[in-house]
């Protein structure tokens, strides 16, 4: 840039002098050679001259730089002539193209581009050339060695007098290499769209595709199958093998997934260990079964991870497109749905969606959540039903029994709420509530000189917490001057059945705290004595209905009877619940069983009225005309 600027001063400079010269020209005498004036003639000569080679110096300078240009440029150069015969190339073309020079002379550049790929045809793009003098976008290019490469690249024709009214054309072609860039961009699409770990389509590309199916499907009227997949017991992998072999399984089952899926059918990660299968152009509504049945097997099968033979399973969740006539979300939210039900209904297996179901799931939530309001809103209460000693009238505790006061509904008893509580989170809470709500009254009766023996009702479920006796220890440790031992639990046989290694441990560890422990409606669980036998429980309660019918059943009467035997062969109490008059206390006392609970001796009441309840029992002494009615039976 500096010489060509100096160029252009100096010769602006010589054009001056030469003015000027000519200007102190004399005047020429007529006829006569002045040499003055051939001096003057001269001299302005050679200012021409050098002006001349001033200019000549500042195109060669352009020149120079435009081949410096030219052979630098790390684009690709190629000129052809009018009959797209190249004429001339860079450097930077031999380097992208692996053609030297030599060898691309005379030769036409059909020979650097993939024939008829990504709709790009050599003929289209020259029509466009012709048309509009130039043309710029992005071919697969082909190098000498055969490789292909994208390429973007500018074209330009160029059009030149040649004299006669005719005109010189040439071709220019300026291109790169875009691989790099292509790259780059494959790996931002690759982020962008796919999970990392198994490089399956994540939830933004599986939702682009689920569009695209549900209008395959629309289209070819075929049936698509969504399914969410969760895998059962993969957290116990990352827990007890490390995060590092949970990364292996879920690769791992990727590659089974698409083993065990057809060539249509799409698999994404959603992320953790949850995996959406769509399996396309389905001719029926059952086709889902193989192929799920496969997806079973595959995924139950044994692996070695990190030394250990490890096994996990999936539970899937199926709806089926058109039959469930839903939006893209919606579907999902629907499997998904389908795949909760079939963890509920025991994992490693597929549910499938259907409305009137997930009707009832939403009626059960809506009750769970109306519950659990229930509870915070106080409308949960606690009532006491005394059980008492028939052969001294003594009263032996309570029972604590959950009420709800439903604000619409009236007093609501536990039959008719707490089933839809069971294993779910409120459950648990309840449980908690009941207990501290318990201890609370027993601490209060103490203060007022009562002490009282309580028993509550637990679930199964809070049976089967690990930390479920810690938890009541705490709470009692709350209350110094209660005795454990003034605390019962009451609980289902068959929640004691559900896991009866940890239900066996729990028990222990709350009896080694003097808690005691009752089996409830004794007599309709299914619990055979091996199992009972080893239950550390204090007493047995026979089940209501057994004794509401024994005066008038013998059967009845019969089982009533066999079970005080077996507790008395087995040295556990036994009570009898749902004594409804005095007869069927005559009776049961007969029968060697004294411990009573029922209408007969006193109906639930609230804790407030427990007291004067015990003091009118004391009074009446009704108990003592129970060995007269036994005779007279
Ligand atoms: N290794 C690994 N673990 C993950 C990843 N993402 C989530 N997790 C873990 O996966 C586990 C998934 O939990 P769950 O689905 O409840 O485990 P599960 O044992 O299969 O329980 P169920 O589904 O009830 O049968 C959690 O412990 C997460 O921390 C991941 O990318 N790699």
């Amino acid at each position: 840039m500096a010489n060509k600027s100096h160029a252009r001063r100096s010769a602006a400079s010589l054009r001056q002098r030469a003015e000027q010269r000519l200007k102190a020209m004399p005047l020429q005498l007529p006829g006569t050679p002045d040499p003055l004036r051939m001096l003057h003639e001269l001299q302005v000569h050679q200012i021409e001259l050098e002006m001349q080679n001033e200019e000549l110096k500042l195109s060669n300078e352009a020149l120079r730089l435009a081949s410096c240009v030219f052979s630098h440029s790390h684009e690709g150069i190629v000129i052809t002539d009018g009959a797209m015969r190249i004429i001339e190339t860079n450097p930077a073309f031999s380097t992208i193209t692996g053609f030297s020079a030599r060898d691309s002379l005379g030769r036409t550049p059909a020979m650097l581009i993939c024939q008829g790929q990504d709709g790009q045809h050599p003929k289209a793009m020259l029509r466009a050339l012709y048309r509009h003098g130039s043309w710029c976008g992005e071919l697969n290019c082909l190098r000498r060695d055969g490789t292909a490469y994208p390429a973007r690249l500018f074209l330009t024709l160029l059009r030149e007098p040649a004299g006669a009214g005719r005109e010189q054309r040439h071709y220019i072609g300026f291109f790169s290499d875009i691989s790099q860039l292509r790259l780059h961009e494959d790996e931002l699409n690759r982020m962008a769209n796919y999970d990392l770990l198994t490089s399956l389509p994540n939830r933004r590309l599986l939702t682009e595709w689920l569009n695209l199916v549900i209008h395959r499907a629309q289209r070819t009227g075929k049936r698509l199958a969504v399914c969410y997949l969760d895998l059962d017991g993969f957290k116990a992998v990352n827990d007890s093998l490390g995060h590092e072999a949970g990364d292996q399984l879920l690769v791992d089952i990727a590659d089974r997934l698409r083993l065990a899926l057809r060539v249509n059918d799409i698999i994404a990660r959603l992320g953790g260990d949850e995996f959406v299968l769509l399996l396309t152009d389905l001719a029926d509504d059952e086709e889902y079964r193989l192929v799920l049945d496969r997806v079973l097997q595959t995924v139950a099968t044994p692996l070695t991870l990190a030394g250990s033979l490890v096994q996990v399973s999936a539970s899937i969740g199926v709806t089926v497109y058109p039959h469930d006539d839903s939006d893209n979300d919606t579907l999902l939210r629907h499997a998904d749905q389908a795949m909760y039900l079939a963890k509920q209904s025991g994992k490693n297996r597929y549910h499938y969606y259907d409305l009137a179901q997930d009707k009832l799931m939403r009626e059960y939530h809506d009750q769970l959540s109306r519950l659990a309001n229930a509870l915070e809103q106080g409308e949960l209460l606690l009532v006491y039903q005394p059980k008492v000693d028939l052969r001294d009238g003594k009263v032996i505790g309570l029972e604590a029994l959950l009420r709800w006061q439903h604000p619409e509904l009236g007093l609501l008893l536990p039959e008719s709420f707490l089933k839809v509580l069971e294993g779910s989170m409120t459950e648990l809470g309840l449980g908690d509530w009941v207990s501290k709500q318990v201890l609370q009254q027993m601490e209060h009766w103490r203060q007022q000189g009562w002490v009282l023996d309580v028993s509550i009702n637990i679930s199964a479920s809070q049976l089967q917490q690990p930390d479920f006796a810690d938890n009541l220890l705490q709470q009692l440790a709350q209350f110094p001057l209660l005795s454990p031992a003034q605390l019962g639990l009451e609980l289902l046989e068959t929640a004691a059945l559900e896991n009866i290694v940890q239900s066996i441990q729990t028990l222990a560890v709350c009896r080694a705290h003097g808690i005691s422990f009752a089996l409830d409606d004794f007599g309709t669980g299914y619990s055979s004595l091996a199992y009972f036998r080893n239950l550390p429980v204090d007493m047995l309660k026979i089940d209501q209905s057994f004794v509401s019918n024994m005066l008038n059943s013998p059967e009845d009467r019969n089982i009533v009877d066999s079970i005080i035997r077996l507790a008395r062969a087995f040295n556990r109490e036994v009570i009898a619940e749902g004594v409804e008059s005095l007869a069927h206390g005559a009776m049961l006392l007969q029968l060697g069983c004294h411990y009573c609970q029922g209408y007969a001796i006193a109906r639930p009441m609230p804790a407030a009225s427990i007291i004067a309840w015990m003091q009118g029992w004391e009074q009446q002494r009704t108990w003592e005309h129970l060995p007269a009615l036994a005779c007279a039976g």
